[in-house]
C-alpha cells in the first residue's frame, strides 16, 4: 500500500507526511470553511507512553469531542492528542513552514465517524483521519501544558498509562485559526495514506524546560536499561504532484 497510480502521469506516488509547507505556492481555496472544534473536556481519559511519544486518549465511544467544517465532509472523533519534539530547541517539529523548524508540534487526532466505525478501521481510507497539527514556538511557559507535563513522572516508561480527565483542549489552539490543509499519511508505522492534514498557521508558546520534561521520558520498559525519547520528528517528505491550500489568502 502507500503507492496510488496516477493514470495521466503513469507513475507511482507517495503522500507521505511530514511535509515541507511553502508559504508562497499554498494556494487560496476560497471554498475551505473556518475550522469547528467541539471538545467536551469530560472525555480526556488518560495518558499513555507508547515508546515513542506519550498520548493523551479521549473516550471516543460517541461524538463528543468532534472536529467538523473546515476542508472535512461531516465530523470527526476526537481520540488522542500527543507531541513530536527533538534532542534540542533548535529541532522537533515534523512539519516545516519555508523550512523553518519549530521546537515541537502538537498534533491532535480523529477520525472520520460518519464512515467508519474506530479509527483502526477509518486509517484504511484516504478520507478516514484528521489531523490538527499545532506548531509549539519557544517563549512562556504555557499553563495549558503544565496539567499535562505534571503527569509525565507517572507515565515515565514505555507501556505506562495514568488517569487523566477534565482536560480543555482548546487551550492548546491559538487564537487565529486559519490553516493550510493537504492529504498524507500518518508520520509513523504502518505510514498510512490516510490523513486529511490540518496545519494551523499561528504557534502556541512552550518554555525550554517543559520541552526538558518531554525528553525525560524513556522509550524502554521499566524492567530494561533506561534510554530517552529525546526526538521522535520524521523527516519532510517529497510533496510529489500534491498542492497545499490555504484557508486565507
Ligand atoms: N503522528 S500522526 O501522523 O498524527 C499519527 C497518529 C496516530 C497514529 C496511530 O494511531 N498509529 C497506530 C495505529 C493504530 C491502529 C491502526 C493504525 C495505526 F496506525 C500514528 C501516527
Ligand atoms: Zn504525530
Amino acid at each position: 500500500m502507500g503507492l496510488h497510480y496516477s493514470h495521466h502521469k503513469h507513475c507511482l506516488t507517495h503522500h507521505q507526511s511530514p511535509i515541507n509547507i511553502n508559504t508562497r505556492t499554498a494556494k487560496y481555496n476560497p471554498s475551505l470553511k473556518p475550522l469547528k472544534f467541539s471538545y467536551d473536556p469530560k472525555t480526556a481519559k488518560r495518558i499513555v507512553n507508547v515508546g515513542h511519544c506519550f498520548n493523551v486518549e479521549f473516550e471516543d465511544i460517541c461524538d463528543k469531542s468532534v472536529l467538523s467544517e473546515g476542508p472535512l465532509d461531516g465530523h470527526y472523533r476526537l481520540c488522542q492528542f500527543h507531541f513530536h519534539w527533538g534532542s534540542s530547541d533548535r529541532d522537533g517539529s515534523e512539519h516545516n513552514i519555508d523550512g523553518h523548524l519549530y521546537p515541537a508540534e502538537l498534533h491532535i487526532v480523529h477520525w472520520n465517524s460518519k464512515k467508519y466505525t474506530s479509527f483502526a478501521e477509518a486509517a484504511k481510507h484516504p478520507d478516514g483521519v484528521a489531523v490538527v497539527g499545532v506548531f509549539l514556538k519557544l517563549g512562556n511557559t504555557n499553563p495549558a501544558l503544565q496539567s499535562i507535563i505534571e503527569n509525565l513522572d507517572k507515565v515515565k516508561t514505555k507501556g505506562k498509562a495514568c488517569p487523566f480527565t477534565e482536560f480543555h483542549l482548546n487551550g492548546l489552539l491559538p487564537e487565529d485559526l486559519n490553516y493550510w490543509t493537504y492529504m498524507g499519511s500518518l508520520t509513523t508505522k504502518p505510514y498510512f495514506e490516510c490523513v486529511t492534514w490540518i496545519i494551523l498557521q499561528e504557534a502556541i508558546t512552550v518554555s525550554s524546560q517543559q520541552l526538558e520534561q518531554f525528553r525525560r521520558l524513556q522509550c524502554t520498559s521499566e524492567n530494561e536499561n533506561p534510554s530517552f525519547i529525546l526526538e521522535n520528528h520524521r523527516p519532510v517528505q517529497p510533496l510529489d504532484h500534491r498542492v497545499v491550500y490555504s484557508s486565507c489568502p
